[in-house]
């Protein structure tokens, strides 16, 4: 078996393309969507992360905020520049782009982001209102891992999901997606405390490998047929992105995400569509209510 290829790129690119025509709308009813971005620090992925942010708006027609400091910047120096994205009316929505430098209280931060403009949908308030069920930004990397298996006709209701990875922007939060009753599934969620992770992957119809582990899911760990993404991005002596799934995965799985063109380019367009979804809720035009 050779795995089916889950498009992350083409699926994102059709998904800016639909959000290009919402912006539009909006823009006619003298609405103007603007996301912020917040760097801390001089990591070249989390740069590249968010200027290609910025690319994606400039394509879909969101207006563009940028600020940035430097790694030495303190806790306090941090909060002004929130306080700031949260007062400013051309800022309709806003990531801090994480991780934060060491030694910066990253949930300080975040709660202190006015929800409303959370664009990422990991203020405490919005996570509150995803377990409660009620509207709110889902997280980014989540909900893109959501559109791509929908997109591509893989079973969500009734599947065994099992993820591997704990951290905040997708291991905790996508338990809480998937177990909604529009999606139906069940959620084990494995980690570096869990006793046996492959008796837990060989379960699985849909693996989420986001440990951030090299080449940790491999195919003895697949059962055949199962959809495997692979979020983890690590780097090799060249600089090169080595994901969490082993590429002989590809082997035995039914369908697989490529790491790039997966998962990554997925978060991104969900991004943009918690910016255009905020500003047609805020214009009483919105989907979700
Ligand atoms: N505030 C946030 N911080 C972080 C998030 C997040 O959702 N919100 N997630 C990750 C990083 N991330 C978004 O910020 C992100 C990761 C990867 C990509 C992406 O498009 N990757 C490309 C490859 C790019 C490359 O060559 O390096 C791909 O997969 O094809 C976009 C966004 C942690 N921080």
């Amino acid at each position: 078996m050779t795995a089916q290829i889950l498009d992350g790129k083409a699926t994102a690119a059709a998904i800016k393309s639909e959000l290009t025509a919402r912006v539009e709308a909006l823009r006619a009813r003298g609405v103007q969507p603007g996301l912020g971005t917040l760097l801390v620090g001089d990591d070249v992925g989390s740069q590249k992360y968010v200027a290609g942010k910025h690319r994606d708006c400039a394509q879909v027609g969101i207006a563009s905020i940028q600020r940035e400091l430097p790694g030495t910047a303190s806790q306090e120096e941090i909060e002004a520049v929130v306080r700031e994205l949260n007062e400013d009316p051309a800022c309709t929505g806003y990531i801090v782009q994480l991780p934060l430098p060491r030694g910066i209280d990253t949930n300080r931060v975040l709660e202190l982001m006015d929800p409303a403009k959370d664009a990422d949908g990991l203020h405490p308030t919005n996570l509150g209102r995803l377990v409660l069920n009620e509207p709110a930004p889902l997280p980014c990397t989540p909900n893109g891992i959501v559109e791509l298996l929908r997109r591509h006709g893989v079973a969500i209701d009734g599947a065994n999901v099992a993820v591997v990875g704990r951290g905040i922007t997708v291991g905790r939060s996508i338990g809480l997606l998937l177990t909604r009753r529009s999606e139906n599934a069940t959620v084990t969620l494995c980690h570096t405390g869990t006793r046996d992770m492959a008796a837990h992957l060989r379960e699985a119809d849909i693996v989420v490998a986001a440990a951030g582990s090299p080449h940790l899911v491999r195919p003895e760990h697949v059962r055949p047929g199962a959809a495997v993404l692979d979020v983890g991005v690590s780097r090799n002596a060249e600089g090169r992105i080595v994901g969490d799934v082993h590429p002989d995965v590809a082997e035995v799985a039914g369908w697989l995400s490529p790491n790039p063109g997966g998962v990554g380019p997925m978060t991104r367009a969900m991004l943009l569509a918690n910016v255009v979804e905020a500003a047609e809720r805020a214009a009483g035009t919105g989907r979700a209510g």
